[in-house]
């Protein structure tokens, strides 16, 4: 029997089209997708709604927010058996980790998106729109968290990152793979999401900056953000997450401020630990106070130490929650 499947649009390449005469990628006033809705009904009952129509690099953690409500609004009345959500795929690994953190229900949850706009030669968006729709459709994909399913494959949120700017085989999972396959006939599971974690969040009023390190980095710029208004800070370190000795006092000052300064490894493979005693070396970091983090990217971090300051009872051991995935 067909299911009863929502699908949630906010913009993205998929939503776009080429100006023949500019060449530039741009939104439609009007969904393209929207032109393809009867092929859909074929892989199940759908029911549309444009939430945003945004580029993915207009979302906020707010946009998140409003998202996670709608879908909490329409799981409260038990219509549908699972949800799709159209993003572009800039930041759609942010989206998909925030509604992973802060959803709490096992019906299947799927962001699709594309490389390729509406009416470009080898246009990805309906193709994945459909697939998402086949997983979304699946018994299988119950209790899997959110997942992101582009280009055949199907990626846990926690995992998956874009890696290519512009290959239709960007999304991957970096040291785990994706969880499943798709095929013509068939949605293939042969992992599972391993590790799933609820934070209940209303509203987002603390503050999480980021900073990448790099060789030869300058104080300053720890320093302009210890001066300014953050409630959390995440740093990309080098390797195993070690920091160039000059940014050491701008983290001393932070943590003396008691902001809590979340430690990740710029490396896309591997877990960030405190293992260096050098200035700046990892250990002499975590022992000044910072929080190392296993194996989630600087990006993701932010968004769980985002949600963590901003959860509804505040009772979030920071160490224990991060080192937790
Ligand atoms: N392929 C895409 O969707 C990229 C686009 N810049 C976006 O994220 O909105």
């Amino acid at each position: 029997m067909k299911k009863n499947i929502l699908i949630i649009h906010t913009g993205g390449t998929i939503s776009m089209h080429v100006n023949e005469e500019t060449g530039a990628v741009v939104p439609d006033d009007i969904n393209p997708l929207t032109r393809e809705s009867e092929k859909l009904q074929k892989f199940a009952n759908t029911t549309e709604i444009d939430a945003f129509n945004l580029p993915s690099p207009h979302m906020t953690p707010d946009h998140m927010l409003q998202l996670r409500t709608i879908i909490m609004n329409t799981l409260d009345h038990n219509t549908f058996d699972g949800v799709v959500i159209t993003h572009g795929t800039d930041t759609l690994e942010e989206t998909a980790y925030f509604l992973e953190l802060t959803l709490n229900t096992s019906i299947p949850i799927i962001l699709t998106g594309a490389m390729r706009s509406s009416n470009e030669l080898g246009s990805d968006g309906i193709y994945n729109l459909v697939a998402a729709i086949r997983v979304a459709s699946e018994d299988k994909a119950h209790g899997q968290g959110v997942l992101v399913v582009m280009n055949d494959e199907i990626h846990a949120a926690a995992n998956v990152t874009k890696t290519s700017t512009s290959n239709v085989a960007t999304f991957q999972s970096p040291q785990y793979g994706p969880i499943g396959l798709i095929t013509v006939s068939t949605i293939h599971f042969h992992h599972s999401a391993i590790f799933r974690e609820y934070v209940e969040v209303q509203q987002l009023t603390k503050r999480v900056a980021m900073l990448k390190t790099y060789a030869g980095m300058d104080a300053d710029i720890v320093e302009a953000i210890s001066l300014a208004d953050y409630d959390g800070v995440v740093i990309e370190g080098l390797g195993q997450g070690n920091v160039p000795p000059s940014i050491v006092p701008g983290i001393k000052k932070l943590l003396a401020n008691g902001i809590p300064v979340v430690v990740v490894s710029r490396c896309f493979n591997g877990i960030a630990q405190g293992v260096y005693g050098y200035v700046g070396g990892g250990k002499m970091l975590e022992d000044l106070g910072a929080i190392y983090t296993t194996g989630i990217n600087g990006q993701k971090a932010r968004l769980k130490l985002l949600v963590a300051l901003n959860q509804v009872d505040c009772s979030i051991d920071l160490p224990a929650f991060f080192h937790s995935n």
